[in-house]
């Protein structure tokens, strides 16, 4: 079960592991998608397989049920659960305030709802991801396929008068064809490189008609927990005030799964 992990690998499993221990019994996590979620999705799999653990998870993509049902976690709906008392999901950035980008996965919109639903959110993320001003991440924005290009038209139109660098986007391809969410529908990155005003662009894009919902997670994030390549992590916590930047941790990592499949 010992496997040798690159050392982004390496960070994403060790705040996986790290964020696993917010997870108590008989509670209901949303459960986020991507490469560092999955490491958290078989993290708690091996927790209700060994240590008993009962809890009820909510996938926020097909993918993401796909695994959890794979690792014995039982999966239920976000309207059985009604509501939530965590959710645990990557990003593909954080800024000094605990605002992110995500969708790089194209699981934004499942990701926001539950995200919103539940009474804490918790993001993995290796150290990576970090960044002083977001927006050097395309940022993806969900549209529905009717009209996608007058969308991506007005959206880009929108863009000249705001606080960015970059206006250009691009419909997300899947091979030859448009890359399709869980929802049916599109998604445009926008290469913005520097987001001045992120609260105001996550906002303004979804007014848009068209625009379904965008990867700006804005005051929705408690606490991140941050992997290093060393097997380190750090804890930052919002809701402590001041983001507490000293916290550091060693996650143990000599058993590994081998064979994680997203
Ligand atoms: O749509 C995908 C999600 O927002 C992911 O959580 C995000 O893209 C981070 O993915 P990863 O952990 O693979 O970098």
């Amino acid at each position: 079960m010992t496997g040798e992990l690159s050392p982004i690998d390496k960070a994403k499993f060790v705040a996986a592991k790290r964020a696993a221990q917010f997870v108590e019994d008989g509670m209901r996590v949303g459960l986020g998608t991507g490469s560092t979620a999955a490491w958290l999705v078989r993290c708690l799999g091996e927790m209700v397989r060994d240590d008993g653990l009962r809890i009820k998870g909510v996938p926020t993509s097909t993918r993401t049920a796909q695994l959890a049902r794979e690792v014995g976690i039982e999966v239920i709906s976000l309207d059985e659960a009604k509501w939530l008392d965590l959710t645990i999901d990557g990003a593909d950035e954080f800024d000094g305030e605990l605002n992110l980008i995500k969708g790089g996965g194209g699981a934004l919109l499942q990701e926001k709802i539950v995200a919103t639903a539940s009474d804490q959110m918790v993001v993995i993320a290796d150290i990576g991801k970090e960044v002083e001003t977001l927006g050097a991440f395309p940022l993806p924005v969900e549209v529905i396929p009717f009209g996608w290009q007058t969308t991506q038209a007005l959206v880009e139109e929108t863009l000249v008068s705001m606080d960015v660098l970059g206006r250009n986007s691009t419909l997300r391809m899947n091979g030859e064809i448009p890359f399709v969410t869980d929802e049916g529908n599109y998604i445009l990155d926008l290469h913005l490189k520097r987001i001045g005003n992120a609260r105001q662009m996550a906002l303004v894009m979804n007014q848009m008609p068209g625009v379904v919902e965008n990867g700006l997670f804005i005051d929705i994030c408690d606490a991140v927990v941050i992997g290093y390549g060393d097997g380190r992590v750090e804890v930052r916590d919002i809701n402590e005030g001041t983001v507490d930047r000293d916290k550091m941790e060693f996650v143990e990592t000599d058993n590994l799964f081998s064979d994680l499949s997203d």
